[in-house]
C-alpha cells in the first residue's frame, strides 16, 4: 500500500490542539534566577488540503516560526497532535524530510562559498534523488526561475533576489509536496517580487504543490493565497478568506490620485474619504475589502485625474485593528502578554 494511500486529501496537514512551551531562565538578582514559562503556541487547530495555497500571518513573536520549526520536525510540540502527509515530524524528521521544502527568507540554505550548481550537486546526493529525476527538476528550475547565468557563481556574490531564487529551487529539488515559505519575498524589489510569486503561483498550480506562507507582506498573501490564517500571542485568532479579514478589521487602502492642479479636496460620497491633500496630490481611504475601479472611474470622469496609485495597509496594521476592533477582553495583547507568560519555581535557586 502506497503512504500515500492513508493521508486525508482534505487534511494534509493536520494540526490539533498543539502547544509548544519554552523554558526560559532569566537573572533576577546576583544569584537568583528565575524560570519562566513562555507559551510560544497555545492549543492551535487547523487543517490545510493537498495543493492548498495558505497565508499564515502575526505580527512579530506571535507564534509562526515556532509552528513552522514544528511541522518541519525541528521543534517538538509540548501537547496536541501533529501530522504532515501522515508523517509525525518529530518522530519521523528524516521520512518527513524527503516530502518537504523550507525556504527561510532570512537565512540560506546553500553553502556560501561555493557556485549555486555545487549546492544543487551536493542536496542531489544528501536527498539520493534519482539521476534522472534531478536533472529534469534543475533544467524546470532553472529556466522558471532564471538561474542558468548564475550557476558558476558562488552564493556569497549573489544578490538577494538571486539568492532568494536560488533557495527556491533548492527547496523544489526533490519534488516536496508540502512548501513552507517563511518571507519569500523580504527585502526583494518590486520586480524580483513579482517573479517569486508569479513561479509560486505556477508551482501550486501546475504540480499541486501544499504552500504555508509567512509573510509580513500582504501583497504576497492577495495575489497567492485565497486562505488566510492569524495568529497572535500563540493563538489561532482568524481562519478564511483575506477579505473577511480586511472585513473584521475594518481596514482601509489608499488611493493616491494626482490631479491637473490644485483642488478642494475630492467629493465621492460614501465611497471614500479625502485623508491628505498636498498641491495636486490627494489621499483617499476607502474600505480594503471594496474593489478600487469603480471609485477610480468616479474621479477620471468628474475630475482632471493625470495619474494614480493604490496603497495596501500593511499586516500589522490590518491584524491591530482587528483585533482591537472584536472588543474581546482576552484578546487584548497586554493581557495575553501576561497569561501567556508564567514564573515557575527553579530548582536549584537560592
Ligand atoms: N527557543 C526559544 N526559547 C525561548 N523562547 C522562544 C524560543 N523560540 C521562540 N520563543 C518565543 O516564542 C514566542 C514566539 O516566537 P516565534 O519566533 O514563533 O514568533 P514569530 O511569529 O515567528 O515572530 P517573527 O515574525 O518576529 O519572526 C516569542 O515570544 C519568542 O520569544
Amino acid at each position: 500500500m502506497s503512504e500515500g494511500a492513508t493521508v486525508s486529501e482534505s487534511a494534509f496537514i493536520e494540526v490539533d490542539r498543539v502547544e509548544k512551551v519554552f523554558d526560559v531562565r532569566r537573572r533576577t538578582g546576583f544569584l537568583r534566577r528565575e524560570l519562566r514559562r513562555v507559551r510560544a503556541v497555545d492549543s492551535i487547530s487547523f487543517t490545510v488540503a493537498r495543493g492548498e495555497m495558505v497565508g499564515y500571518i502575526g505580527p512579530n513573536g506571535a507564534g509562526k516560526s515556532t509552528t513552522i520549526k514544528m511541522l518541519t520536525g525541528i521543534l517538538t510540540p509540548s501537547g496536541g497532535r501533529l501530522r504532515v502527509a501522515g508523517i509525525d515530524p518529530s518522530r519521523e524528521r528524516t521520512r518527513l524530510a524527503h516530502r518537504i521544502g523550507v525556504v527561510f527568507g532570512q537565512r540560506t540554505t546553500l553553502w556560501w562559498d561555493l557556485p549555486l550548481i555545487d549546492s544543487y550537486r551536493l542536496m542531489h546526493r544528501m536527498y539520493r534523488i534519482p539521476d534522472g529525476r534531478y536533472r529534469e527538476n534543475l533544467d524546470r528550475l532553472v529556466e522558471l526561475l532564471d538561474l542558468s547565468a548564475l550557476l558558476e557563481v558562488p552564493v556569497r556574490q549573489l544578490s538577494l533576489g538571486q539568492r532568494m531564487r536560488g533557495d527556491i529551487a533548492a527547496a523544489l529539488l526533490h519534488d516536496p509536496e508540502v512548501l513552507y515559505l517563511d518571507e519569500p519575498t523580504i527585502g526583494l524589489d518590486v520586480v524580483s517580487k513579482g517573479r517569486v510569486r508569479e513561479f509560486l503561483r505556477e508551482l501550486n498550480t501546475e504540480r499541486g504543490t501544499t504552500v504555508l506562507l509567512t509573510t509580513h507582506d500582504l501583497q504576497d498573501i492577495e495575489q497567492l493565497c485565497s486562505r488566510v490564517m492569524v495568529i497572535d500571542h500563540g493563538r489561532l485568532v482568524y481562519d478564511g478568506a483575506l477579505a473577511g479579514l480586511h472585513e473584521a478589521g475594518e481596514s482601509e487602502r489608499t488611493l493616491v490620485v494626482d490631479l491637473a492642479r490644485e483642488l478642494p479636496p475630492v467629493d465621492v460620497g460614501e465611497a471614500a474619504r479625502v485623508v491628505k491633500v498636498d498641491g495636486p496630490r490627494q489621499w483617499l481611504a476607502f474600505p480594503a475589502a471594496a474593489s478600487a475601479a469603480p471609485l477610480v472611474a468616479r474621479i477620471a470622469a468628474e475630475y482632471p485625474l493625470v495619474d494614480l496609485s493604490v496603497r495596501e495597509p500593511d499586516i500589522e496594521a490590518v491584524i491591530a485593528k482587528m483585533l482591537y476592533s472584536t472588543g474581546d477582553a482576552p484578546q487584548v495583547p497586554s493581557d495575553r502578554e501576561a497569561s501567556r507568560e508564567t514564573v515557575v519555581p527553579a530548582p536549584g535557586n537560592s
